[in-house]
């Protein structure tokens, strides 16, 4: 892989400052082609424990600098990363899949997390309270929570990681990232921008693995570790919140979805078609908050899904390097299968394939974006978050009806629904038990809006002025004998 900076294409996990080989590997390719792009460290336990000793040691330094002085360094890691948004593009592009055109976009979406808390770990302001009793102050202070263990997954690898980093390191803390098998080479990339901006040796670590079960194993048992930030499916971070009990560890969980879409009646069809195209086929359709399941009101169901297919049929499927790709591969085989599990049980249970429902002509792990239409509650596709490119299209009659079967589910991350009725539009998010409610629109995630979900979706809120708390402690002082 051609870079402009080679130097961004590290192939060493980062520990304590320094670049640390492994005595096994972990191969890294390309989802597209399977060509080899890089071997870096499948490290373990031992490695692991090194890096939280390190964490250890930088941050009781790192929560010593000024406010201001950590500011400095985050903004000029943001720099850095926007210097070389084309190279780390490429990185992304070649090891997760997604088109470069969506890799660029998110190398300035996971920038944008440290341009916001380079800024906001300025503003972690306490409290003086009104005194309760004479000669007595009350004072309220913030402080970081220690050592961090951030556990991130493959389909956003920049952004996933900056937006646990940037807030942690904003608050004086220090981390251990274990980013996923399949998409090492932008953490590394990250790291080694992040060296080049004057984040202290050990304040930010590397720890790669084909074990992740082990390494995280070793996070969750270290009573350093003061804080788990993971991202990443509901199941794995179950597990985790287990692990971390024995050590009572702060947790942050961003985990699973199943959005709901709901068009109503007086939706604009033709937004609403346009906002659906971009909130279920983004990253083609990897992504926690792609809409999982579309409800149309049945006087505008044929219109929309008539639309809608005229619009899928025109995707362009390609590599990720391709001019004007629009849906790259998936990760892996294991996600093919899976999406060909649940379009082969909706045709069973009486879904109409509009557009699609195999694999692509170009192989490999390429499927053809599927639309579905007379989808119904029996089908795996209403229960289950397929994580690829295939809308369901489910037919409403009635708002109550169709809240109550885009709540019936055990995520509550993201929801969406085009109407133009103002009563309808506030009754309706109300009524919504997710995490973040988008109305008339079919992105919604951004720096400055708190992001996160109800029930099993996840605990917490990364960005935002929210999410500089997920990595402080609060602390009461009582000054007496004034
Ligand atoms: N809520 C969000 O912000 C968000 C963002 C991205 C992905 N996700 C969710 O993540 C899932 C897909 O991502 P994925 O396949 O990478 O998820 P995953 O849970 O399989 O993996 C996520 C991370 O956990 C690690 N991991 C796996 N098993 C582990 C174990 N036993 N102990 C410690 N770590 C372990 C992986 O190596 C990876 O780094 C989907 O459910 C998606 O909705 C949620
Ligand atoms: O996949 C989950 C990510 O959080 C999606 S987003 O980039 O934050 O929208």
């Amino acid at each position: 892989m051609q870079l402009n900076d080679q130097n961004l294409l590290r192939s060493q996990a980062y520990i304590d400052g320094d670049w640390v080989a492994g005595q096994t590997t972990l191969a890294v390719t390309n989802p597209a082609d399977g060509a080899l792009l890089a071997n870096v460290p499948d490290l373990g336990t031992a490695e692991t424990v090194l890096a939280i000793q390190a964490a250890e040691r930088a941050q009781k330094l790192w929560k010593q600098q000024t406010a201001k002085a950590r500011s400095a360094i985050l903004r000029r890691w943001y720099e850095l990363i926007i210097e070389h948004q084309e190279d780390l593009a490429l990185l992304m592009t070649s090891e997760q899949g997604k088109p470069l055109a969506e890799s660029r976009g998110e190398v300035l979406y996971g920038a944008s997390f440290v341009e916001w808390f380079a800024e906001e770990g300025k503003r972690a302001y306490g409290d003086v309270v009104p005194e309760h009793l004479p000669g007595r102050k009350v004072l309220v202070t913030r402080e970081p929570v220690g050592v961090v263990a951030a556990i991130t997954p493959w389909n956003f690898p920049i952004a996933m990681i900056t937006r646990k980093a940037a807030p942690a390191l904003a608050a004086g803390c220090s981390i251990v990232i274990k980013p996923a098998e399949a998409t090492p080479l932008c953490a590394l990339a990250l790291a080694e921008l992040a060296e080049r901006a004057g984040v202290p040796a050990g304040v930010l670590n590397v720890v790669t693995t084909a074990r992740p079960a082990e390494v995280g194993q070793a996070l969750c048992a270290s009573p350093l570790v003061r804080k788990m930030s993971f991202t990443g499916s509901t199941g794995i971070g179950k597990l985790l919140m287990k692990q971390c009990v024995d050590t009572v560890k702060k947790v942050s969980m961003e985990l699973g979805g199943n959005a709901p879409f709901i068009v109503f009646e007086d939706a604009d069809v033709d937004r609403a078609v346009e906002g659906l195209m971009a909130s279920k086929f983004r990253n083609s359709g990897q992504t926690c908050v792609c809409t999982n399941r579309v409800f149309v009101h049945d006087s505008i169901y044929e219109v929309f899904v008539g639309k809608l297919a005229g619009q899928v049929e025109q995707l362009k499927v390609a590599s990720g390097v391709t001019d004007g790709s629009q849906q790259g591969p998936l990760i892996n085989d294991a996600a093919v299968k899976k999406v060909e599990q649940h379009v082969a049980d909706a045709v069973e249970k009486g879904g109409r394939l509009l557009v699609g429902g195999q694999r692509h002509s170009l192989g490999g792990t390429f499927y053809e974006p599927t639309v579905i239409a007379e989808a119904n509650t029996d089908m795996m596709c209403f229960r289950e978050e397929v994580f690829g490119p295939v809308a369901p299209v489910f037919r409403f009659s009635n708002e109550d009806d169709v809240i109550a079967m885009a709540n019936d589910t055990e995520y509550g991350l993201a929801a969406y629904f085009y109407a133009r009725d103002l009563g309808r539009v506030f009754r309706v998010a109300e009524a919504l038990e997710y995490g973040m409610v988008a109305v008339n629109e079919g992105i919604l995630s951004t720096e400055v809006a708190p992001f996160g979900g109800y029930k099993e979706s996840g605990i917490g809120r990364e960005g935002s002025k929210y999410g500089l708390d997920e990595y402080q402690e609060i602390k009461y002082t009582l000054l007496g004998g004034l």
